[in-house]
């Protein structure tokens, strides 16, 4: 499996010339882990930042073999804002990209933690930026809460605060769970 993430903008037209996406999630998750005990000693602090800079070199590799890369990989996961879009602009190549990869019977994702949509939602927006995507093949982190109560059985009766955005609250509707809370707006 495959995740591409935000640093790796996938186009058809520059496809050869990219890094490897799996370099880049894999050195960030990385340095994320590394963090936890960065705050607590300067030595760690100066192995962090001796690491972090071996794993940006190592991130910067250019992909050698795209056919190669998109032979041995199933499914892809793509993020969104950033990759697939900025904002309501569809990146260049992204169309493209995509009939690529389905011509070559390839599973495509789309993952946001961007919860002011739901899926359906998303599905809209797909569409409107010329893009054939199904709802299923959408994981918004909206949706991504309604099933995470789905998947504990969290019990119909009892209501669910929201902090979160109006996609969360959809889904939730969808999953036939009550709420509480929900989007903010605050005022100085
Ligand atoms: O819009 C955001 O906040 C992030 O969105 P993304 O997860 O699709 O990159």
């Amino acid at each position: 499996m495959l995740v591409s993430s935000r640093a790796t903008v996938v186009s058809a037209a520059n496809f050869k010339r990219i890094s490897s996406p799996c370099s880049c999630s894999s050195s960030s998750l990385f340095l994320k882990k590394k963090r936890v005990g960065w705050s607590r000693r300067m030595e760690d602090k100066k192995d962090l930042l001796a690491t972090s800079a071996t794993a940006s070199s190592v991130a910067a590799q250019p992909l050698q073999d795209a056919d190669a890369l998109i032979d041995s990989v199933e499914t892809f996961i793509f993020d969104c804002d950033g990759v697939i879009w900025k904002g309501d602009k569809l990146i260049d190549g992204v169309p493209e990209t995509l009939e690529l990869l389905r011509s070559k019977g390839k599973r495509l994702v789309f993952v946001t933690n961007n919860s002011t949509k739901s899926r359906k939602q998303y599905g809209k927006k797909f569409e409107t930026l010329g893009l054939n995507v199904n709802e299923e093949e959408i994981f918004a982190s909206s949706f991504a809460a309604a099933a995470y109560l789905q998947s504990i059985d969290f019990p119909k009766d009892k209501k669910v605060y929201v902090i979160g955005e109006q996609g969360i609250l959809i889904e939730l509707e969808l999953a036939g769970f009550s709420y509480l809370g929900g989007p903010v707006c605050f005022r100085l």
